[in-house]
């Protein structure tokens, strides 16, 4: 047999019938509260049944309050969203962890605690980061509705073959680079369509050091790279990781299971349609100083003049981006005060990011006038982490401690940066407007977030030692 990539192998599995579109058969259909109310409708116009409510799992993240405040003001539309997603999945037959209940959480936070996101699946859910699961091993891709319609209805998706491409970090970073950091350098090295269209493999003595959450924080940006998604190939750290989870195979299942993902590498000489070198020792923390994860330097660096690009276009969106973010070319990243710390999301939301920032914090306040929040990605990473007193420290220091969900990642919930306020952000998206209307948004890692939020400006925990 001729050498194959990873997505290739997994793809080849799933597929129930080849054309220009392939028809694909789907492991695990994750849904939220947003996407989903007009695939259900869909179906019922159409008189048809969800084929396999036991392949789905549904939760509710991007519309949900995260403080109490917040649960009393629900607003109308919020309420309605939650309550048609609940009458939906009871008729279905479908798994909800809904709002207030223990498994609640950010849908691609859910899935990894529970095991239920294994290598060599096929995973879809209606939402572009759903490329996060692919640090398990998976082909896991976002969709749009009336795909999230069709997966329900047949538990099968018409997709084409996707082009692959190996983003291979080779050598180790700096010491005080995180998984964050590294997944912001490729972007800013390959640009925002650096991987447009492509299944972006990562590889690499870099990539291979990572622990899953770290896996899951670079696959969760392929999106960003214009990619259809991210994956990294299963090894120990992925068995040792899905070892004993509430839905991972167990016993004799778990032994063949594993026999099974040991294949699921790319072989020698197998060819990818793109390949990226990037060397990781040049890498250290990271910030991003304009309007797209691409426009990102380190965090030593300056904010660089529209001028010193050479493409014309980027040139031109540079200069738009300083204009939104209120910079000027060769200012200091450190020298830019902020007003909001974010930490959260899909991307820096898991127990380990808690962790890490808590770890910068233990001791050390917010500076006077900065707000900042912590809002763990679900409501279990939220109990865990008050189990070893994770929100002692974060309120300690001045930060709000919230109940898990989407939060100022999105800016669509009731949090929000206020209008023309600047944050320090672990989310992945900082497009105009992403945090609310005007807000301007610098994406770190949860160290650099932490100390950001403790010297007023962005930095790196580096930073604080000589604080
Ligand atoms: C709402 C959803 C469709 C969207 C996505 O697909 O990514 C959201 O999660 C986001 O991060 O912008
Ligand atoms: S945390 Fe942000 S990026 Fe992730 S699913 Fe929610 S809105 Fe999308």
């Amino acid at each position: 047999m001729a050498p194959t990539t990873l997505a290739g192998k997994i793809w080849d599995r799933h597929v129930i019938e080849r054309g220009d579109s392939d028809l694909l058969y789907i492991d695990l259909h994750l849904l939220h509260e947003l996407t989903s109310p007009q695939a259900f409708e869909g179906l019922r116009t159409a008189g048809r049944a969800v084929r396999r409510p036991d392949l789905a799992v549904a939760t509710a993240d991007h519309n949900v309050p995260t403080s109490a405040e917040g649960l009393s003001l629900l607003d109308g539309l919020s309420a309605r969203q939650l309550r048609i997603q609940r009458d939906n999945c009871r008729q279905a037959g479908i798994e909800l962890h809904p709002l207030g209940s223990p498994g609640q959480g950010i849908v691609h936070v859910i899935g990894p605690e529970l095991g239920l996101t294994q290598p060599g699946m096929t995973i879809v859910c209606g939402d572009s980061h759903t490329a996060t699961l692919g640090a398990f091993g998976a082909i896991a891709f976002g969709i749009g509705t009336s795909q999230v319609e069709h997966v329900l209805a047949t538990q099968t998706l018409w997709a084409p073959r996707p082009r692959t491409m190996a983003v291979t970090v080779r050598g180790m970073p700096r010491p005080g680079t995180t998984a964050k950091d590294l997944t912001l350098a490729i972007i800013a090295r390959i640009g925002t369509a650096g991987g447009a269209g492509t299944l972006i493999e990562y590889r690499g003595e870099a990539i291979a050091a990572l622990p899953m959450e770290g896996r899951m924080t670079v696959c969760n940006m392929a999106i960003e790279a214009g990619a259809r998604s991210g994956m990294i190939a299963p090894d120990e750290t992925t068995f040792a990781y899905l070892e004993h989870r509430e839905r991972s195979p167990r016993g004799r299942l778990w032994e063949q299971a594993l026999d099974d993902w040991r294949t699921l590498r790319t072989d020698d000489g197998a060819v990818f349609d793109r390949e990226a070198v990037i060397d990781a020792a040049s890498i250290g923390p990271q910030a991003s100083w304009g309007t797209n994860p691409a426009q990102t330097t380190g965090i030593d660096g300056t904010v660089p003049a529209p001028e010193s690009f050479a493409d014309p276009a980027e040139r031109a969106a540079a200069e738009r981006a300083l204009a939104y973010m209120d910079l000027a070319p060769g200012t200091a990243m450190r020298d830019i005060a902020i007003s909001t710390v974010f930490i959260g999301s899909c991307t820096n939301g898991r127990l380990a990011d808690l962790r890490a920032a808590a770890d910068v914090l233990r001791g050390r306040r917010v500076a006077p006038g900065v707000r900042a929040l912590v809002v763990p990605g679900s409501t279990r990473v939220k109990r865990l982490a008050e189990e070893e007193g994770l929100d002692e420290v974060f309120r300690a220091a001045g930060f709000e401690w919230r109940s898990s969900g989407c939060s100022m990642c999105v800016g669509m919930n009731g949090d929000a940066v206020e209008p023309g306020g600047r944050s320090a952000s672990t989310s992945n998206r900082n497009f105009e407007g992403r945090q609310g209307p005007g807000a301007r948004t610098h994406l770190v890692s949860p160290e650099s977030a932490a100390a950001s939020a403790v010297l007023g400006h962005l930095a790196s925990a580096a930073d604080l030692r000589e604080h």
